[in-house]
């Protein structure tokens, strides 16, 4: 699949608890290499969207395609293999607090790696909690132990794990400072880039839409509204939409980073 190409195809989905419907005829498609930035009011159905996508949400209408299969009707070793090329930083982390660092980051290592025996899975597992910033120390703690930031790098070394090309992850600077809010962004970012990922990335965070996103999508009115870059977005006369990124956080959002981006203009000029 080349860089652009539609990495995941969503097409009229519904989805509904009971007769609350989140979802009504929402298109959306995710491409390859790109950061696309999923917004939303508070219960617009982000998660839901994410949790339809990887699986766990069944639907009750439409169709999802992700790298080119339909979910819905994939086999078993088809929806396996989608899963093994698929890396899920869920709220919150979502680790296992009785395992450590290293056995959390082992558990899909073991599912689909067993036979590779206990040395190897170990190293690979010192790798990838190298790869997200953690001190080797990190590793045989027990998720208590850590800080909200490090658990966090934390759940991104078990998403990492089977080396995915699609990553999700779900608010994951939710609860984290500014600077480690920045340094998360950066993190994503670079990993990105290195590995040729695609991120489905669900935030309520400003300055990582402005920071790292590729494009945006907008849930509202129980579909995708919008979608494309944040000029594009902003030239678009959707009330909340316009709220969103012209209110006083949005304004400061926007300030900061063009700050940010005449900073590094004058670093490489100088
Ligand atoms: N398992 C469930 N059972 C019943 N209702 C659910 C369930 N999961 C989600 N919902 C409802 O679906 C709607 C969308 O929830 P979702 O968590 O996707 O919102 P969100 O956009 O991610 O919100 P937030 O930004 O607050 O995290 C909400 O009204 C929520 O109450």
């Amino acid at each position: 699949m080349a860089k652009g190409e539609p990495v995941i195809v969503v097409r009229g989905l519904a989805n509904s608890f009971g007769e609350q419907f989140v979802h009504q005829d929402l298109d959306l498609e995710v491409r390859r290499g790109e950061i696309l930035g999923v917004v939303g009011g508070s219960g617009t159905g982000k998660s839901v969207l994410m949790r339809s996508i990887i699986g766990l949400q069944q639907p009750v209408a439409g169709e999802i395609e992700v790298f080119g299969e339909a979910i819905t009707s994939m086999t078993a070793k088809e929806a396996l293999n989608a899963r093994r090329r698929s890396g899920v930083l869920f709220q919150g982390g979502a680790l296992f607090s009785t395992l450590t660092v290293a056995e959390n980051v082992e558990v899909p290592l073991r599912e689909f790696y067993g036979h590779l025996g206990e040395g190897l899975l170990d190293e690979i597992a010192a790798y990838k909690v190298a790869m997200t910033g953690l001190p080797p120390e990190a590793g045989p703690k027990y998720p208590s132990e850590l800080s909200g930031g490090m658990r966090k790098r934390a759940g991104l070394a078990r998403a990492l794990a089977l080396d995915p090309e699609l990553l999700f992850l779900d608010e994951p600077t939710a609860g984290l400072d500014p600077i480690g809010a920045a340094n998360f962004d950066g993190l994503i970012k670079s990993l990105k880039e290195t590995l040729g990922l695609t991120v489905f990335l669900i935030t309520h965070d400003l300055d990582t839409l402005y920071a790292i996103c590729d494009r945006i999508a907008v849930l509202a009115d129980k579909q995708v509204v919008a979608i494309g870059t944040i000029p594009e977005l902003l030239a678009l006369d959707h009330p909340w939409i316009q709220e969103y990124f012209n209110g006083p956080r949005g304004r400061v959002a926007a300030d900061a980073a063009d700050r940010n981006a005449r900073a590094q203009v004058q670093d490489k000029a100088g």
